[in-house]
């Protein structure tokens, strides 16, 4: 009996098993009547094409591949301890640093390296290579590019170079992609390789000086898009703006204008105007060229510090109003107003406004660069028309007082608070006194303790609101 009660159960298990082999067999059919259905054609064959090609692949010899050779190019004659960053070699250092993985790699190099600036200063940047010998591969294009590093001795950073050692980068690949190589992933390791330079260098504000010449200094200013209290949507809106001029060299190409952006920004003092110019510098990692016109006297002066601007760079003219003043124009020739009094004697001016502007067109649509230029002021209705007409500022942004959306992100900023009993009548008060976020600022800065911060906050706005100042009035006129 036992063994029949035994045989019922091995058979049960074989029916069973027949019963899911059957119903997995009608799941496949069904599957694959569904990805008939559902599946275009063309996507079906070119599923077939690739499981065929890579049968082929698998099936067949090596493909011939070819080798590219960069070497380390080292001056000799002057013993130069490094390039300046521009040679190939260094490109391709600086690119493939991005593409090791530390955790990945037992052995690397690290070693300092240097970081020359458009005004011939020098900073220096660490930076991960391979060893001698090691390798990396990196794909471009769907093509799988194989580097490997190699020292052939008196190489290395601290190597003796000018005795004879070589270092050089073997760049290898399959001999179909040779094209692909050199006409496509050479030239994109050396734009990489610079906006990665870009990226790492310290960025520097630079003004004119007496000269007709640029002096920079670092510009660590740390104002970001995060910490700026304005209207969010105002703030998108700039930020959008500028993403999409960065990804329009094409475009402003085929339409045949210069590769600029013009910001007009306007509203009272101590709204955040310089703050937004920082952020926007910070955001792009351009250089600032901070113009001081009061110290530029002949359009040859000018021309010169606009030709010494390089790209990626912004332009800034703070205070506009205050450079053409218009209202002093009446009577005069347009293209020689406002007489300038230098060491006894008097010096005629010519630059204008519309001249200015005329004049950075035609000199940056030859230049086929990015570059951005930003007018702020305190009186938008004192500028000159010529400045307002449409194509002449692409977007005009007004920095005004401190709303409730401003305040939160200043608190946020300088007390890491998202609410406080104290909010709701901070609130009310904002509504209806009118305040600059740099004076909140001065505020939230009174004390580390933020209840007492917004005490100090709260008793200033409810004496604003008591003694309105001329806060209002430059606000009005500011608009
Ligand atoms: N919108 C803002 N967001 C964050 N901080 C601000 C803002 N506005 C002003 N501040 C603070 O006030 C200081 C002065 O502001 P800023 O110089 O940017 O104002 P401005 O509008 O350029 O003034 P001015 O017209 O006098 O040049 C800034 O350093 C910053 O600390």
């Amino acid at each position: 009996m036992a063994s029949s009660a035994e045989g019922a159960k091995v058979l049960n298990a074989y029916k069973e098993a027949l019963a899911t082999a059957a119903s997995v067999s009608a799941y496949a059919m069904l599957a694959r009547g569904m990805a008939r259905e559902l599946v275009p054609e063309e996507l079906r064959a070119a599923v077939r094409w690739g499981a065929s090609f890579l049968r082929s692949r698998l099936g067949t010899r090596e493909k011939e591949r070819h080798t590219i050779i960069i070497r380390r190019t080292v001056d000799k004659n002057h013993c130069a301890p490094f390039d300046d960053g521009s040679s190939l070699f260094e490109a391709a250092r600086t690119y493939l640093a991005t593409k090791i993985n530390p955790r990945a790699v037992p052995r690397l190099r690290i070693s300092r390296s240097p970081l020359f600036e458009p005004d011939g200063t020098c900073s220096w940047r660490t930076l991960l290579s391979m060893e001698d010998g090691g390798s990396t591969t990196d794909v471009f294009d769907g093509v799988e590019f194989c580097w490997m590093y190699m020292d052939a001795g008196g190489g290395g950073d601290n190597g003796n170079r000018g005795q004879g050692g070589s270092e050089s980068l073997e760049l290898s690949f399959d001999a179909e992609h040779a094209d692909t190589a050199l006409e496509k992933y050479v030239p994109f390791i050396m734009s990489a390789a610079e906006e990665l330079r870009r990226q790492d260098r310290a960025l520097k504000i630079f003004l004119n000086d007496g000269a007709g010449a640029w002096q920079g200094i670092n510009h660590h200013h740390p104002a970001t898009f995060d910490a700026l209290a304005m209207d969010s949507a105002l703030k998108q809106s700039v930020l959008d703006d500028l993403d999409r001029f960065l990804q329009r060299k094409e475009y402003y190409q085929r339409i045949g204008k210069a590769w600029k952006r013009g910001y007009l920004l306007y509203g009272p003092p101590g709204t955040g105007k310089s703050s937004l110019v920082a952020a926007m510098a910070n955001y792009l990692r351009f250089n600032l060229y901070d113009l001081d016109l009061s110290g530029v006297f002949s359009n040859s002066y000018l021309q010169r510090l606009l030709i010494d601007m390089p790209n990626k760079s912004i332009l800034v003219i703070e205070d506009i109003d205050c450079c053409f003043d218009t209202m002093s124009r009446e009577g005069r020739n347009e293209d020689t107003y406002d007489d300038y009094h230098t060491g006894g004697y008097q010096q005629e001016r010519k630059i204008t406004l519309s001249g200015l502007l005329n004049f950075i067109d035609g000199l940056w649509s030859t230049t086929g660069e990015e570059r951005i230029i930003v007018f702020t002021t305190n009186y938008k209705d004192r500028l000159d028309p010529a400045l307002l007409r449409p194509g002449r500022m692409d977007m005009h942004v007004y920095m005004g007082y401190c709303g409730w959306e401003a305040f939160k992100t200043l608190a946020r900023n300088y007390h890491l608070v998202d609410d406080h009993p104290l909010f709701p009548e901070i609130q009310e008060l904002l509504a209806v006194v009118e305040v600059t976020p740099a004076e909140v600022s001065e505020m939230l800065l009174r004390s580390e303790d933020v209840d007492a911060a917004l005490g100090v906050l709260m008793e200033f706005l409810q004496g604003r609101r008591h003694a309105p100042d001329e806060a209002k009035h430059n606000h009005d006129e500011a608009r």
